[in-house]
């Protein structure tokens, strides 16, 4: 027998054929989109993804070595600041084929289930994400990008706290999922544990695909048993991994009887748990005299599929290696082909029109109820879309300037077309298009629907920006409404909750520190940069200790500013007790040389969200909400906002719009300084009373009416704070910890009691809060019903399998102040002897107690 994919990758490496950049680039439009895989790889941090996607890259003919994590040489991890460290920062996408190009020949059919489609060349859209709980929107905004996901388990550590979360988070946008139990080569590997863990933890049945091959039944790691196939497969001689001998099982029940009848034991629980879950499954039993043997291995990929890409997936296939040994990795993109789907076979991505939700193609076919409401004045100019892309990872490369990622969900992205930014409201021509293979760049002239690609030249698109082409567009004129307000897949980014100051060594380094700041900021919109006019103080304000650890050596280092860093604190917010009067400020100034005039009357309270509702449609009033919490709500009780005609009071130079952007602008920037001790106000409601006749006049313009309204509530807040002192917020996270039972009191206590903590469930590891939360209530898997091949080394692993010590797992949810987190996991590890683990996100902001409140203030906080 002979392996299509061993045998053309082996050709591919024998030549050292690195397939030709020009046979790559071949146009994508051409290419078929059922023959695309958008995937990511998700783990928890050192899983072993990027050891893997050397492989991969390896396999597919596009590098000619495999890169090494350890001696930093890996193509996929390419910060300098990723590969001094080790881990994976920030996502990079990579388009590679699967089988190589050159196994073009091989493949007689693809699309026929008579023949696997991992026989003929697929394009793998590959994103690489990174592992690091401070880096969970890295990982959220490459799911919104992704067709199917494989999560890469560490077969030591089994199922790690990290991997629930992101597993959860890729389930929430129902991404088809498979799993490779990695680094089986370890000492302490338990394949079987592992796999339990994947149905108790994950909440899915696994489907054991493959089980791992020991010498002589306990020794090393050489292969695996292929279970769909029914064969071994064993990987020996070439030291890259390339040589893969298979062996049927006529030749295993000579040469190992007992891994033979475990293979057999795999098929048998393999049909038997598809069949409960896929009627063409039971139909195939029943057609080959119910012998789970008969069945062909391609009946039991395409019945896999179907359970994979059913839209609540509770089937997860379960595959088994060792990327670092060089075992398992070409099955592994096999079943990437084979069992995940192409962006063609994915529901409709969600998009916002005017505040209302839909979908694009209901947006696009004019199907949605909803939208037909809002855009009934012009209901044709949805139609003059042509084009929708997600912008989902802008890199500053050092070579080619900042490159935009971005994945077309509708039309094609065309060389020079003029993209209109819905986030940013701007317009801008996109001069070049790429297709990226690890470090090395493709010019290409489209990018079309459901695929990949890379925009160069842009100037202002950032992560996660929506952008579109539609007919007509001009680099000066803004979409008609309401396609100006279209967004693909929002997603909502926590406040941050860690800050650091930064000071340009110099006022000539000042523009320079100025625009590495910007650059880092179009990366990661997680970022916050807020500089204080006061003070002349800069912060930048991130989700992480980490977080900002990178962003510090990232600016430092590859961008190359000379800048002061302070230390990395606490981000604390301010809050009122009660209520001020309305303070009026008038300014009548120059500003920028010319007269200025403005009036505003502000008055701040603690935010009240149900006055907040009351108001909420009202076309006399509009409200902004802030990300910490606070809204501004300008009441214009002569100006309905969707009367535009009826504005004659303003002068003719200013619209609505425009006043209101403005005094919103103003507002933030008195938000973003409190009194009490300049953090930032969290949950204070700001209301804007506007009289056109007393504050608006002939010399009022946008820039009169945001200082105004800054000093306005600048003003209101020193009120506050001096007749009733306003008080401080502190972060509170939502923590998980998980533990063994033997140390749940001690955890508990410790997180009660000295970390001021309350506990608000303890419980099996069968339930995590962000899915009982939800309106799906996690599946619970009987551990003693998942199939797992017995794991020869069990006795010596730190868990056991069947029951076991994973019974006694237990999970503690608790609401901890951030302060008393850092640091946690050392301490975490000295209390559970190693094996605790913990994932935390932000919770909200709470009032603190007066002594805490005091020693911040003290600046001992
Ligand atoms: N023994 C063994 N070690 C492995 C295997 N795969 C990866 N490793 C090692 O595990 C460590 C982490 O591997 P990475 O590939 O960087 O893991 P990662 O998941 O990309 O990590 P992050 O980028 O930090 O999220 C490295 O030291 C690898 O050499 C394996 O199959 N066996």
């Amino acid at each position: 027998m002979r392996l299509g994919w061993a045998w053309c990758a082996r050709r591919a490496i024998r030549q050292h054929v690195v397939v030709p950049r020009r046979r790559l680039s071949t146009p994508t439009a051409t290419q078929e989109l059922s023959k695309t895989r958008n995937i990511g790889i998700i783990a928890h941090i050192d899983a072993g993804k990027t050891t893997t996607t050397e492989r991969m890259l390896y396999y597919s003919g596009h590098t000619r070595r495999i890169g090494d994590v350890d001696e930093g040489s890996t193509v996929t991890d390419f910060l300098p600041a990723e590969r001094a460290r080790g881990i994976t920062i920030q996502s990079a996408a990579i388009t590679f084929h699967w089988p190589p190009l050159s196994a073009q020949a091989a493949a007689q059919s693809s699309s026929l289930p008579t023949l696997p489609r991992s026989l003929s060349p697929h394009n793998i859209n590959l994103i690489d994400t990174p592992g690091h709980a401070d880096f969970t929107f890295e990982v959220l905004r490459s799911l919104r990008v992704l067709d199917g996901a494989v999560c890469i388990l560490d077969g030591v550590a089994g199922v790690e706290a990290q991997t629930e979360k992101v597993w959860t988070q890729a389930g929430h946008y129902a991404i088809p999922r498979i799993i490779f139990v990695n680094k089986l080569d370890r000492a302490g590997a338990a394949f079987s544990r592992t796999v339990k863990e994947i149905g108790v933890r994950l909440h899915g049945w696994p489907a054991v695909c493959q089980i791992p091959w020991w010498k002589g039944g306990n020794g090393d790691f050489i292969g695996v048993g292929d279970v769909i196939n029914l064969r071994g497969l064993l990987w020996e001689g070439a030291s890259d991994g390339s040589q893969i001998r298979p062996f049927s099982m006529q030749d295993l029940e000579r040469t190992d009887i007992g891994f033979a009848g475990e293979i057999k034991k795999a098929r048998v629980a393999l049909v038997e748990l598809l069949s409960e879950h896929d009627d063409g499954m039971v139909e195939l039993f029943l057609e080959h005299d119910e012998d789970h043997l008969a069945i062909p291995g391609i009946e039991i990929l395409e019945s896999l599929r179907r359970a994979v890409l059913h839209p609540s997936q509770t089937v997860i296939p379960v595959f088994a290696g060792a990327s670092f040994r060089n075992i398992g990795v070409q099955p592994l993109l096999d079943a990437v082909v084979d069992l995940l789907p192409s962006a063609q076979e994915r529901p409709d991505p969600e998009i916002s029109l005017s505040g209302k939700t839909s979908t694009l193609s209901q947006l696009l076919s004019g199907t949605d109820q909803q939208l037909q409401v809002t855009k009934t004045k012009r209901p044709g100019d949805v139609k003059l879309l042509t084009a929708c892309a997600l912008a989902f990872k802008v890199v500053n490369d050092p070579k080619r300037g900042i490159l935009v990622y971005v994945r077309v969900y509708s039309g094609s992205l065309d060389k020079g077309c003029i993209l209109y930014n819905t986030n940013l409201e701007v317009a801008e021509r996109a001069p070049r298009l790429l297709k990226m293979y690890a470090n090395d760049a493709v010019e290409v002239d489209s990018i079309p629907s459901g695929q990949i690609g890379v925009i160069t030249g842009l100037k202002h698109a950032r992560t996660g920006d929506t952008l579109i082409v539609y007919r007509g567009s001009n680099v000066k004129t803004q979409p008609p409404a309401p396609l100006d307000s279209l967004q693909l897949r929002p997603i909502h980014v926590p406040p941050p909750v860690f800050f650091t100051s930064i000071e340009p060594h110099s006022l000539s380094e000042q523009k320079h520190v100025m625009e590495s700041l910007a650059i880092l900021l179009r990366e990661d919109p997680s970022l916050h940069l807020s500089v204080d006019e006061e003070s002349g103080q800069t912060h930048l304000a991130g989700m992480g200790d980490l977080h900002l650890e990178i962003a510090r050596d990232r600016l430092l280092s590859e961008l190359k500013a000379k800048a002061r860093i302070g230390k990395i604190e606490i981000g604390y917010r301010e809050a009122l007790t009660t209520p001020t009067s309305p303070y009026t400020y008038m300014l009548d100034r120059l500003i920028a040389g010319k007269p200025a005039k403005a009036g505003i009357t502000a008055s701040v309270t603690p935010l009240d969200e149900l006055a907040e509702e009351a108001t909420h449609g009202n076309p006399f009033t509009t409200v902004y909400k802030t990300e910490d919490g606070n809204t501004i709500s300008i009441s214009h009780p002569t100006l309905p906002k969707d009367e535009p005609s009826s504005h004659k009071s303003l002068p003719p130079h200013l619209s609505l719009p425009t006043i209101l952007s403005a005094i919103h602008a103003g507002c933030s920037a008195a938000l973003a300084r409190g009194p009490l001790n300049s953090y930032p106000l969290a949950s204070t409601a700001i209301s804007i009373a506007l009289d056109p006749t007393t504050h608006i006049f002939p010399e009022t313009t946008g820039a009169a009416l945001s200082s105004a309204a800054r000093s306005a509530v600048a003003n209101s807040l020193r009120t506050a704070n001096e007749t009733n002192s306003n008080v401080l917020m502190e972060p509170v996270m939502l923590v998980t910890v998980f533990v063994h039972e033997s140390s749940l009191g001690a955890v508990v206590q410790d997180l009660s009691s000295s970390r001021g903590g309350h506990v608000l469930s303890l419980d099996s590891t069968s339930s995590s809060p962000s899915s009982s939360n939800s309106e799906h209530e996690p599946l619970r898997i009987d551990p003693t019903k998942i199939y797992t091949p017995p794991d020869p080394f069990s006795s010596s692993s730190a868990r056991s399998g069947e029951g076991g010590e994973m019974d006694n797992q237990r999970q503690i949810v608790a609401r901890v102040p951030l302060k008393e987190m850092v640091g946690y996991l050392n301490h975490l590890r000295a209390l559970t002897g190693g094996r605790g683990t913990f994932v935390m996100g932000v919770d909200g902001f709470e009032r603190m107690g007066g002594q805490r409140q005091k020693e911040v203030l003290e600046g001992r906080g």
